[in-house]
């Protein structure tokens, strides 16, 4: 699905990442850790085709992702589905509005749609705020709606940067749950997070690989977490 070939990366200073070889095979489920400010972040991104790496090589759904097109990688994009850490909405949109704009950016009518919608605010717990503004979201609630959209377009890959970064225990269980499902329904999954007590109860439902970054590399964790 996403390989990297001796990438390296940097964003003009010293090397955040150097030589890093890896693939996500279809259906896998990893953990992406490692400290603050390590370069989790800058990992998913390399994965999303937002950044391009300063050597060796990215290839994203068999094909280089430095040969691709800016068409190309928007349509490559739409098979990738992104929780970013921050989960941003437009405010002034309701919450089903908000999930459903994937879609409308694609140029798809959301309203043809709008059963799947439906499902997918059921799905996640939020069918009873879909004319929500987001500012009137819990934390948990908004991570939930960007889980929601990130998986509307049906992508084959799902990529979640601290999706349970800030809510409690029983959110982060719910939240993992979700992600485990769209595991289980075939999809390709990478969490970064820094929280091992969630990386621990994911490994007794699902067969999780970790991942760590450190000394500008990423390396598979052993069974000590
Ligand atoms: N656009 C940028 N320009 C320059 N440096 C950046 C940029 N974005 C991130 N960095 C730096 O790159 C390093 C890695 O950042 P990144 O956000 O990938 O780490 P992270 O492991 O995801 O951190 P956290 O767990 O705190 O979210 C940090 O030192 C950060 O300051």
């Amino acid at each position: 699905m996403i390989e990297l070939h001796n990438v390296a990366y940097s964003y003009g200073g010293g090397e955040l990442f150097n030589d890093i070889s890896l693939k996500l095979a279809p259906g896998s489920f990893h953990f992406l850790t490692g400290p603050s400010g390590v370069g989790k972040s800058t990992f998913l991104k390399l994965c999303y085709m937002e950044l391009a790496a300063t050597s060796g090589q990215v290839r994203v759904f068999g094909a280089d992702a430095s040969q691709m097109t800016r068409d190309d990688i928007a349509r490559n994009r739409r098979r990738i589905g992104v929780v970013h850490q921050d989960c941003k909405f437009l405010d002034h949109l309701p919450l089903a509005a908000n999930v459903a704009l994937p879609l409308t950016v694609a140029g798809r009518d959301a309203s043809a749609e709008a059963a799947n919608l439906t499902e997918l605010l059921n799905w996640v717990g939020l069918s009873q705020h879909t004319d929500a503004l987001p500012p009137q979201l819990s934390g948990g609630e908004r991570q939930r709606a960007a889980l929601a959209r990130a998986v509307i377009m049906s992508p084959d890959v799902i990529l979640a940067d601290e999706p349970t970064g800030n809510v409690d225990w029983e959110m982060s269980q719910r939240l993992l749950s979700l992600l485990v499902e769209l595991n289980r329904m075939g999809k390709t999954i990478m969490v970064a997070t820094h929280d091992l007590a969630l990386i621990r109860a994911a490994k007794a439902q699902v067969g999780a690989r970790v991942l760590r970054i450190q000394n500008q590399s990423v390396q598979l964790a052993g069974a000590d977490l």
